[in-house]
């Protein structure tokens, strides 16, 4: 809840914390960049107080919502709240929190929670001092009050520092995670299904702005695929806003016929060989240090552990698979949080290549022994590469 008069957003990040002076300043920078770029393009009315290890957002009762809202979608933000600042005297902080309680629905028993930051002569008061004036003030403010310290259903908490305090009732969870582009990118496999848009997420979260790549399997996929992943790729570019990078899509109608043709039950990993071969040519291009993908073990036949150590050996590069160990239920809720699970209902391409006795534990000998030179079809489909801007 924003309280009603709220004119900060008080953020905190974890994981950069934990790092050395040095790559701690580097990445609050790139993390300073990312947050103005998010509350930029989100048309965001506001001044951004950067502050050694406490960021504040100074904006007003109308924007403070969309301000927290715009944290809370930050990588690197592990919490956001929107907070009425005030003088660090008992009088004023009293004040703040009557207001608040004054604007709160509060049901059930509430308590105050408060912290003092800076030195003991900072202010003539200790943080149970201000927990228990502060109390009275909520209680003289609500119409039917109730205290419960153990497990209340309303926290007001109160932050006071040396030249300021600030009064607010919620810590809203943002991504966490280290912010965009402290990592060098890596190209996403985008199917616009519902597993690869999480995972490209998932690296993005880690600091990794990624190159979406998308393969169009012409007449294999449905009408609207390639529509679908331009919208997921549009989805992810909205957590990006100064990382984006365009989609590309590469034709891959041309290879999809030809391990049709030719390969039986190992087909399928033979396309997703032919995809990694490009996802590394396009890696090359960009400077990208690897390759991810939305498969989890077992998920599908061509995702069993032995099928994937068959993949893998076609690149030297890494690829990583952020999902490797969630269930689809888990896949699910986050794509849903993410909003990318819209459309991924819509039948993909590949369901349409796979054979109907697919390989489960391949050998690489099997593969290799079955599969085309992959070459001439990778070159193709580079060389078609088309790039959308999200
Ligand atoms: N048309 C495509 N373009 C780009 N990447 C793809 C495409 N099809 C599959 N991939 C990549 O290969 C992974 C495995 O795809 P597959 O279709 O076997 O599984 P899936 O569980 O349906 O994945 P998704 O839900 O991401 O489509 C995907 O997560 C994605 O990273």
């Amino acid at each position: 809840m924003t309280p009603p008069e709220a004119d900060t957003v008080l953020v905190r990040y974890g994981d950069i914390g934990v790092k050395s002076t040095k790559v701690q300043r580097d990445m609050e920078r790139t993390l300073e960049a990312n947050l103005r770029a998010m509350l930029d393009i989100r048309n965001v009315t506001c001044e951004l107080d950067w502050r050694w290890s406490r960021p504040r957002i100074r904006t007003d009762a109308d924007a403070a919502t969309a301000a927290t809202d715009a944290a809370c979608d930050t990588f690197g933000i592990v919490s956001a709240s929107p907070a009425i600042s005030t003088e660090p005297t008992m009088e004023s902080i009293r004040e703040a929190l009557s207001e608040t309680a004054a604007g709160s629905e509060v049901e059930g028993p509430f308590a105050v929670d408060a912290r003092r930051a800076g030195e003991r002569d900072d202010h003539p008061f200790t943080s149970k001092d201000i927990e228990r004036e502060g109390g009275r003030a909520v209680w003289d403010a609500l119409d039917d009050p109730e205290v419960d310290l153990e497990d209340p259903a309303r926290t007001f908490h109160v932050e006071c520092r040396p030249e300021e305090a600030f009064v607010f009732v919620e810590k809203r969870a943002g991504p966490g995670g280290l912010p965009l582009g402290s990592q060098r990118p890596l190209v996403a496999l985008l199917s616009g299904g519902i597993d690869s848009p999480v995972a490209a997420w998932e690296v993005m979260k880690r600091g990794s702005p990624v190159i979406p790549l998308y393969f169009d399997f012409e007449a294999y996929g449905g009408v609207d695929h390639v529509a679908r992943a331009i919208e997921s790729a549009r989805t992810l570019a909205g957590y990006a806003p100064n990382h984006a990078r365009d989609l590309r899509i590469a034709p891959a109608g041309a290879a999809a016929d030809r391990l049709v043709s030719d390969v039986g039950p190992t087909r399928m990993l033979s396309l997703r060989r032919f995809m990694l071969r490009v996802a590394e040519r396009v890696a090359e291009e960009t400077r990208a240090a690897g390759i991810v993908t939305g498969e989890a073990i077992g998920q599908k036949s061509s995702q069993t552990s032995a099928n994937l150590a068959v993949t893998d050996c076609v690149t030297d590069l890494p690829v990583h698979r952020p999902l490797l160990a969630w269930d689809k239920q888990e896949i699910i809720a986050r794509a849903r949080e993410l909003d990318t699970y819209e459309d991924a209902t819509i039948e993909a391409g590949c369901n349409r290549i796979a054979p109907d006795y697919p390989e489960t534990n391949a050998s690489l000998e099997a593969v290799e022994g079955n599969e085309p030179d992959l070459g001439t079809l990778v070159a193709e489909a580079v060389a078609g590469i088309e790039r959308v801007e999200p």
